[in-house]
This record gives C-alpha cells, sequence and structure tokens, in this order.
C-alpha cells in the first residue's frame, strides 16, 4: 500500500498529528507526496509553554561549552544522515541533486558549527573609569539569550535557510518554535529526530507546520510568549510580522526580498563573468534572494555577452534532480510556475526581444505536470519594465546596456530592494566604486553566492532589517547588559 508520508509537528520532543492536513505536492511531476499536519492555535500555545519550560530548565542552565558540543554533535548526525536530509530536501524542492549536495545540506550542518565556535571566542566589552569624586569604577557587558525566538522560513533553501538562524539562535542559549514553508516540510521534520538523537532537551527545537494569515505562521508571531521573530521571504510578508511583532515590541529580523544587479564591465574576465551571470540567474532555478534578474553590460561588449549567456542557458539540461547532469529544476509549486509564466507574459506584451525561452519545456511522461519553465533572457525593455522593477523569482533575467560607471550605479540602484549586486571587472578602482556606491547589503566582486559564514549578510532598504552571520548573529539573538561596578 503507497502509505501516504505523513509530516507531523514537533513540539516538547514528540511527534503531533493534528486532525487537519494539507496536500504536500512534488515539484518534479505535481503528485501527492504527503499529507503535512496543520499546527492550531492550541498546537502553537504548547510550543511556546515547552519552550518557556526549557529556558527555566536544563538548557536555560546548560555553559555555553556544553551548549556548543551538543551543537556539533547536531551537525555531525546531520553529516551522519546526509543521504536522508538530501533526498527529503529533493523530494520536497526538485531542486537538482548537484546543488542540494553541494550547497543545501552542506551548509545546514555548517550553521551550527560555525556559531558553536563563534559563541565560546567572541568577548564581551569592558571599560574601567575615573568617577567624578576622584574614584574609579569598572563596567563589563554581558549577554543573555532573548528567550523564545520564532524561526519563520521559506521554500527555497529549506533546511540553509532555517539552520541559518537556529543555529545562532541555539548557540546564545535561546529556543526556537519554527514554522517552516507549507511548500517544504521535511527536512525541518527530520532534524526533530536529530534533536532528539543528540539529546538536546526537550523544547529547545520545536516545529510547526502550516501557512501564514489564521494559520501556525500568525499564531506563532503574535503569541506574546515569543520574544523576538526571525524570518526570512517576501517583503509584503515582512511587513505583516512586522505589524505583529509591533505588540509587545518584538525584536525581529528580515531577510526578505530583491532585485539584484548584474554588471558587467567591458574589462571583465569575460568567460567567468558569463558563467557567473549563467549561475546568479539560473541555479535554483532561479529561486535565490540573491540572484541576478537586472543585468546590465557596458555597450562594447553587449552582443558578445548576450549571445554568450543565450548559448549558457540554452545548454542547461532542464529536468528532475534524479536525472544526471541536470542544470535547472523545476519551480516550487503550479502557483509559483503561473506567476512566473506571468511575467513571461509581461515582457512579451511590454515589447521584449526573448533572446531565449519564454516558456514551457516540452517535458516526458509524469515530468509533463511539473513546474518547469524555460530559462528566458530578455533585451530591448524599457527600465519602467514590470520584469525589471518587480521579484520574478524564477530563471530570468533581461539584459540591458550601459556606457559609465556612473550610468551603471544608477540603474543598479534604481530600486526599492536592496539585497545583492554582482559586479565584473578586472579594475581595482572600479571595483570598489562600484561596491561603495551601490545601496545594498551585499556586493560580490567577480563572484557571486560565495560566503564566509563570519561576515554580515542581510538587505538594506526593503530587503530587509538587520544582519545575521558571524558576531552579527549575537547582536539579535541575546540581550545586552551593562553593569557598573563602583571601586
Ligand atoms: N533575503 C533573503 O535572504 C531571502 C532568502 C530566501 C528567500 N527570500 C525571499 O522569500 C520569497 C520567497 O519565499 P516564500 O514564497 O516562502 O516567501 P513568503 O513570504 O510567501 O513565505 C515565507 C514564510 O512566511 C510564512 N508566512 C506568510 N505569511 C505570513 C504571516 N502573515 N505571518 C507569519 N508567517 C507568514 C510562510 O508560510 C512561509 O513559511 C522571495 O521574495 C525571496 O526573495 C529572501
Ligand atoms: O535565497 C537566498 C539565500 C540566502 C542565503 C543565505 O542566507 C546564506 O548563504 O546564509
Amino acid at each position: 500500500m503507497n502509505t501516504m508520508k505523513q509530516f507531523l509537528n514537533f513540539i516538547n520532543g514528540e511527534f503531533v498529528a493534528t486532525g487537519k492536513t494539507f496536500e504536500k505536492r512534488a515539484p518534479v511531476n505535481n503528485q501527492v507526496i504527503g499529507q503535512v499536519h496543520e499546527a492550531g492555535q492550541a498546537e502553537v500555545d504548547a510550543a511556546v509553554a515547552a519552550g518557556r519550560a526549557a529556558l527555566k530548565g536544563e538548557w536555560g542552565k546548560m555553559s555555553v561549552v556544553r551548549r556548543a558540543e551538543l551543537l556539533h554533535a547536531v551537525a555531525d548526525e546531520i553529516n551522519r544522515r546526509f543521504d536522508e536530509f538530501l533526498e527529503a530536501e529533493l523530494a520536497d524542492t526538485g531542486k537538482p541533486r548537484s546543488l542540494a549536495s553541494h550547497i543545501d545540506i552542506p551548509r545546514g550542518a555548517a550553521n551550527f558549527k560555525i556559531f558553536a565556535d563563534i559563541v565560546k571566542n567572541v568577548p564581551t566589552e569592558s571599560f574601567q573609569m575615573t568617577t567624578p569624586d576622584g574614584g574609579t569604577a569598572i563596567s563589563y557587558a554581558a549577554r543573555s539569550p532573548l528567550g523564545v525566538v520564532g524561526v519563520i522560513c521559506p521554500w527555497n533553501l529549506p533546511l540553509l535557510l532555517m539552520t541559518w538562524k537556529v543555529g545562532p539562535a541555539l548557540a546564545c542559549g535561546n529556543v526556537v518554535i519554527v514554522k517552516p514553508s507549507e511548500e517544504t516540510p521535511a527536512t525541518a521534520t527530520l532534524l526533530g529526530e536529530v534533536m532528539n538523537t543528540v539529546g538536546i532537551p526537550k523544547g529547545v527545537y520545536q516545529v510547526v507546520h502550516g501557512f501564514g494569515p489564521n494559520s501556525a505562521g500568525e499564531f506563532l508571531t503574535k503569541n506574546p510568549g515569543v520574544n523576538g521573530i526571525t524570518f526570512t521571504g517576501e517583503t509584503r510578508t515582512g511587513e505583516a510580522i512586522m505589524a505583529a511583532a509591533a505588540k509587545g515590541v518584538r525584536p525581529v529580523s528580515f531577510e526578505l526580498g530583491g532585485k539584484n544587479a548584474g554588471v558587467v564591465f567591458a574589462d571583465a574576465d569575460f568567460e567567468k563573468a558569463v558563467a557567473g551571470i549563467t549561475r546568479s540567474a539560473f541555479e535554483n532555478c532561479g529561486q535565490v534572494c540573491l540572484g541576478t534578474e537586472r543585468v546590465y553590460v557596458q555597450r562594447p561588449i553587449f552582443d558578445k555577452f548576450v549571445a554568450a549567456l543565450k548559448a549558457k542557458a540554452e545548454a542547461l539540461k532542464v529536468g528532475p534532480s534524479h536525472e544526471p547532469g541536470v542544470g535547472l529544476g523545476p519551480l516550487i509549486s503550479a502557483e509559483h510556475k503561473a506567476k512566473v509564466l506571468s511575467y513571461y507574459a509581461k515582457a512579451q506584451a511590454e515589447g521584449a526581444t526573448v533572446v531565449t525561452g519564454g516558456g514551457v519545456p516540452e517535458m516526458p511522461g509524469e515530468f509533463a505536470n511539473g513546474h518547469f519553465v524555460q530559462p528566458t533572457i530578455w533585451t530591448g525593455l524599457p527600465e519602467t519594465a514590470s520584469v525589471i522593477r518587480e521579484e520574478i523569482f524564477g530563471p530570468c533575467c533581461h539584459i540591458a546596456p550601459f556606457d559609465t560607471e556612473e550610468e551603471a550605479v544608477a540603474l543598479a540602484n534604481a530600486t526599492d530592494y536592496g539585497l545583492a549586486t554582482t559586479v565584473w571587472t578586472q579594475d581595482l578602482g572600479t571595483a570598489h566604486r562600484m561596491a561603495s556606491a551601490i545601496d545594498v547589503g551585499l556586493v560580490w566582486i567577480n563572484s557571486w553566492f560565495l560566503r564566509d559564514l563570519r561576515t554580515a549578510f542581510g538587505g538594506a532598504k526593503a530587503s530587509g532589517i538587520g544582519r545575521e552571520g558571524g558576531v552579527h548573529s549575537l547582536e539579535f539573538y541575546t540581550e545586552l547588559k551593562n553593569v557598573m561596578i563602583k571601586l
């Protein structure tokens, strides 16, 4: 009998079914592959109570060193069960096996290790002063956990983006309640087994499944027992969560949407620039917040660059995860496919030259029902066009020419977002001037999505609030107290 996989909530160390389920469908063929048990108000309230109890119990009293040891053990257990996490992520997302095995799952584990090490080694400040009465005083800072942290995650890099928050939150002594995307329940649920195996006390890591409004997401953000919320997702969702967090003045950490530019100067290493923009436009089927949907190429190499990127896009093998050599998987859902195709139609309606793509590939057999779209490149549109102004989150980009550095800066900055930019040039002066002038949180020079986990990560403007990564995560996941002692 084909027993449908059940994705349960993970509350107080137990896997919890509810009477209310929704379908999980495979992006590669749109077949139902599981039932997800939606957490209601009662389940979310139970998770908050269990989290608060955990803070008062063994976990709240645990030393930093012991916490770090346990988080290293979590990472080691993820790596020991690497194939299970890999298969779970592939089933949920349909992404190419090469991508999940080299990025999603390794980073899912690494995110625990890096913060386990950081919390053991980062000092806090101390000062000595002469007091007005001629005496002295010393002061020191001390960090304490925020408390119960709500972690709300998107579906594009499910394990990576969830543990990018859970890692530092736990390292700082908090407890977390994770609300994975309704599209990708698997790896967050599997991590619950790992937490039990490793011996993370119950109530420290919990998972509630569901949607946003009138479901687990909203119940979590509105629960007064939640002390802070870290969220990755669309900007408009961030606005709703920020409104919820306002009650009780709870802190938020937001990684939001983007409409990132890629800027290629005529002096760039041409092959590297083509390869880099190909990755930034099409990797993960364009479903990466850091991805490039607006490409600006200096005029002398514009035609050559368009031809080269066309060739790269057309060389991408479109198919399901298990097929070797697949470079482009499906989009996450039928709804998202419809959204991306609506932009493909808008581009044509607004007069774009379709350099390649613009539709749906012929897929064999069951995969004809998958959420596959063609990698697509446009030219010839004005900067006011919808596909240049709005985040699409698909395997597509528009390429436009520019002449001067100043023009490239103005084009890159002409957006409400401020997440990432990738700049390709072999001139050091150009590189540093561009990095300085572009209003984003992340600039890659002659690279893209190259990550040092000690660095500040986050977006400016409508792309986010705060920075996570390295010591910057401690600023969100702890309260910093100053103690002054008169001697
Ligand atoms: N800046 C980054 O680092 C980053 C990384 C990945 C994705 N993103 C962005 O995420 C978006 C794609 O992901 P998505 O479609 O899952 O985003 P989304 O905003 O639709 O959903 C994200 C999560 O928020 C939950 N949610 C939705 N409404 C909510 C509400 N009112 N209250 C509480 N929770 C709510 C969803 O259930 C999901 O778990 C894109 O805009 C992308 O740019 C940003
Ligand atoms: O889709 C967005 C990717 C975000 C990546 C990270 O947050 C990271 O690499 O830590």
